[in-house]
């Protein structure tokens, strides 16, 4: 799904209206519905007392429509009017004498007046601001937003949470309302999924306003979000008449003197990812380990008993994960610079791979196009050096994939896949994958598409939402808490199932 940012969502909202023929007051009206619809069916019979604190522009505008409809419907409603400026939108004036004209009053509410009483039990919708907010709430505004997220009320956001902006990081996050749910219209914005402003938006849905498809569709966006029917769509079904070498071998280098089980995670998810062959290069010492651990993969030990070092392999992998658990040892430097230059197969590098690359910057010109880097935030940093906040790290982190022609997997509570400049979020995972070799998994399912022949990027991009998923379906039978990382390696099967479903 296309993630927009607040220009083309203007151009699609006048795309729509021309289009469509329609008047904006009828967009409006389709935004209130779906709202309404939403609301009512969550409720369910119950009918708690819903504080509606609408601004005066279109998300104000939103509010009021929605006061009218659950109005009628029967609801008790109070609309305050968070009356900042008499610049008032005409759709929010249309919607204020339609609400005059049921006989309702609202409230105007300013610096002068008594903040409402909420209470536990209420709702407040807040449309105080949508995707116009110019600059961060301030003053009474600011009190007021402040109040909203004391209270013990359940706050629902419409289109984005007041206060947050859709294109950079907050100036003054107490500004912002923290909402339970956010009802966003039609597309998701990418702040609901950075770490910094997701929180703010709580639960996420979206509800479609009929915004012009086609324009939709032609538009380019900036980033992408891949939920099961994009991931459906990366699938390669394997033919009847394949065998295993079809499906590519992949090679795992890595592991150290007591990291070696890393090696085995990321062999162990490379096979089941469905990769024809595997075969672990490592350190001496891990040579039962990996036997032991896993009978289907083969091993090539290095001559040294605790590190990585140069070893020569009397085959080509279709892919080479190099990097998990294998320090940083100068052999092993000297290793991976080997493989940069050589350019034998495709690369994904990870952990202390990573960690090599950022202590020796200069070999990041040897990086082959299209390579893959998997940092988790601290990696990152040490790839990319501080940034200010999530928007700069999200333009650090592309200018890297540019500079470079590598995709960036930034892995997190919704994994950003940096490819070409375009960003892909995945919607899969949960807290539960935050475990000891999860990130290993993660790195052998990638590579060991890579090694099935699918292209990089969407490798990259499948084999994250792959994970996620893996990682989602663990927790639901085992509980957050209780997933470890070999869990998400035996759900990789129902994961490619529920593509399907
Ligand atoms: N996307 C769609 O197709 C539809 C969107 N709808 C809703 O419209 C809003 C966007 O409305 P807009 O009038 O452009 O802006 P806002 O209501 O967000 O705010 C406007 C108002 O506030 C002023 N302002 C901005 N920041 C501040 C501030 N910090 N302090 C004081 N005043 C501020 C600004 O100058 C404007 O005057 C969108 O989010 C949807 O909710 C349609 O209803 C349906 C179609
Ligand atoms: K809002």
């Amino acid at each position: 799904m296309k993630i927009f940012n607040k220009g083309k969502l203007k151009e699609a909202d006048e795309f729509t209206i021309k289009e469509q023929n329609i008047s904006s007051d009828e967009l409006m009206e389709r935004a209130a519905i779906q709202l309404f619809g939403w609301l009512k069916t969550q409720l369910k019979e119950n009918r708690p007392k819903i504080n509606l604190f609408c601004g005066i522009g279109n998300n104000g505008g939103d509010g009021l429509a929605l006061a009218r409809l659950l109005l009628n419907d029967g609801y008790e409603v109070e609309v305050y009017i968070v009356n900042f400026s008499d610049k008032r939108s005409d759709d929010f004036l249309l919607n204020l004498k339609r609400l005059k004209e049921h006989q309702f009053w609202p409230e105007f509410i300013n610096e002068n007046s008594d903040l409402p009483e909420l209470n536990q039990g209420e709702i407040v919708i807040d449309a105080i601001f949508g995707i116009g907010l110019n600059r961060p709430a301030e003053g009474w505004i600011k009190e007021l937003i402040q109040h909203i997220n004391q209270s013990k009320s359940y706050v629902i956001a419409v289109d984005v949470p007041s206060g947050l902006y859709l294109d950079k990081a907050p100036e003054v996050p107490e500004a912002i309302i923290k909402a339970e749910t956010t009802i966003t219209f039609q597309l998701p914005k990418l702040v609901f999924f950075l770490p910094e402003t997701a929180e703010f938006a709580g639960r996420v849905e979206i509800a479609d306003i009929g915004l012009d498809q086609n324009f939709i569709a032609k538009t380019a966006s900036e980033a992408l979000l891949i939920q099961q029917h994009d991931a459906q769509r990366l699938y390669k079904p394997r033919g009847k008449f394949s065998h295993k070498g079809t499906f590519g071998h992949c090679l795992v280098a890595g592991g150290s003197y007591g990291k070696m089980g890393s090696v085995l995670l990321a062999t162990k998810a490379a096979l089941r990812v469905g990769v024809g062959k595997v075969s672990a290069l490592i350190p001496k010492c891990g040579y039962d380990i990996l036997q032991l651990g896993i009978p289907e993969a083969m091993v090539i030990t290095a001559e040294n008993e605790k590190f990585l070092e140069k070893t020569t392999i009397d085959f080509t992998p279709e892919s080479i994960c190099f990097g998990i658990g294998a320090g940083k040892e100068e052999a092993t430097k000297e290793y991976l610079e080997q493989l940069l230059k050589e350019r034998t197969a495709p690369l994904l590098i990870d952990a202390d791979g990573i960690n090599i690359l950022a202590e020796n910057q200069e070999l990041l010109n040897y990086l082959p196009e299209k390579s893959i880097l998997t940092p988790h935030p601290g990696e990152l940093k040490r790839l990319l050096g501080e940034w200010e906040d999530d928007f700069d790290k999200l333009e650090k982190a592309k200018a890297f994939s540019l500079k470079y022609k590598v995709i960036v997997v930034i892995k997190g509570a919704y994994t950003i896949t940096i490819a070409d400049k375009n960003l892909y979020i995945n919607s899969t995972g949960n807290p539960g994958m935050a475990t000891a070799g999860s990130g290993d998994t993660l790195s052998g399912i990638i590579a060991g598409l890579v090694a099935q022949g699918y292209d990089a990027t969407i490798a990259a991009v499948f084999g994250v939402y792959l994970h996620g998923k893996a990682g989602d379906l663990a927790a639901e039978k085992l509980g957050f808490e209780a997933v470890i990382a070999d869990d998400l390696i035996q759900h990789l099967g129902e994961a490619y199932k529920s593509l399907f479903e």
